[in-house]
């Protein structure tokens, strides 16, 4: 099923600037890994403030997904890290532009600035500006899928390797209800994010101020989440 899907995907190429942007954090964050789930977590939070702002005009959009919240569910049987919003979420078009390409205005600037600076506190600092921490997954993942439904579109699944990405309507149509879950294909050494006390750190350490709510899922066998029901998303 999985493999019929990835079929049935429309495949993309990364816009030039975004392959040598990826490249650069790649190469140049290895220190520090772990401001992913800071720049992931950051990326919800401002989903999240988004729709809220558009609630305030337009009460029933929150109809689809009232609680505003941010959900980290930790898989350790498939080594997958998640981290779901209620947010807006993102129609198909979104993810394409978000996702795939960036603005060029500025980007040559960061590009050269983040050339020129060895100091790693700067680079954490600049790509969180200049809103490109979303590839600093492909610090610890093989292959990063993101599920997404926004209140105007279907639900899509896009899914990269880093080297390119594709899309594909999800088959299940709306689990997500309203919102995003970026999943992390953990490679084996970050199979420590996977750990409960470690995720509990990164957020204290690096998110103790997001306005929202953050939840943390840890598939025990035992404890059967009620959000396991939409977990069942294709790999
Ligand atoms: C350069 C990489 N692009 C992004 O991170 C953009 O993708 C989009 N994005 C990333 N994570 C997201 C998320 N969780 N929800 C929504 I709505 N949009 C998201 C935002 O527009 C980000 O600026």
């Amino acid at each position: 099923q999985v493999k019929e899907l990835r079929e049935k995907a429309e495949k993309f190429m990364f816009q030039t600037e975004v392959n040598r942007i990826m490249k650069l954090i790649i190469n140049s964050l290895y220190r520090n890994k772990d401001i992913f789930l800071r720049e992931l977590i950051s990326n919800a939070s401002d989903a999240l403030d988004k729709i809220r702002l558009l609630s305030l005009t337009d009460k029933n959009v929150l109809d689809t997904n009232p609680e505003l919240a941010i959900w980290i569910k930790s898989d350790k049987e498939n080594k997958i890290l998640s981290i779901t919003d209620s947010g807006i979420g993102m129609t198909k078009n979104e993810l394409i532009n978000n996702l795939g390409t960036i603005a060029k205005s500025g980007t040559a600037e960061f590009l050269s600035k983040m050339q020129d600076t060895s100091n790693n506190q700067d680079l954490n600092d600049m790509i969180g500006q200049f809103g490109v921490g979303f590839y600093s997954a492909f610090l610890v993942s093989h292959t990063v899928v993101v599920t997404s439904k926004h209140n105007d579109d279907k639900q899509y699944i896009w899914e990269s390797d880093s080297s390119s990405y594709s899309i594909v309507e999800h088959p299940k149509g709306d689990t997500l209800k309203r919102g995003t879950r970026v999943s992390l294909h953990l490679k084996d050494e970050a199979l420590d994010f996977l750990e409960e006390d470690t995720i509990k750190n990164l957020v204290k350490k690096y998110s103790q101020f997001i306005n929202f709510p953050i939840y943390l899922w840890s598939s025990k066998v035992v404890q059967v989440d009620e959000d396991d029901v939409d977990e069942n998303v294709p790999a």
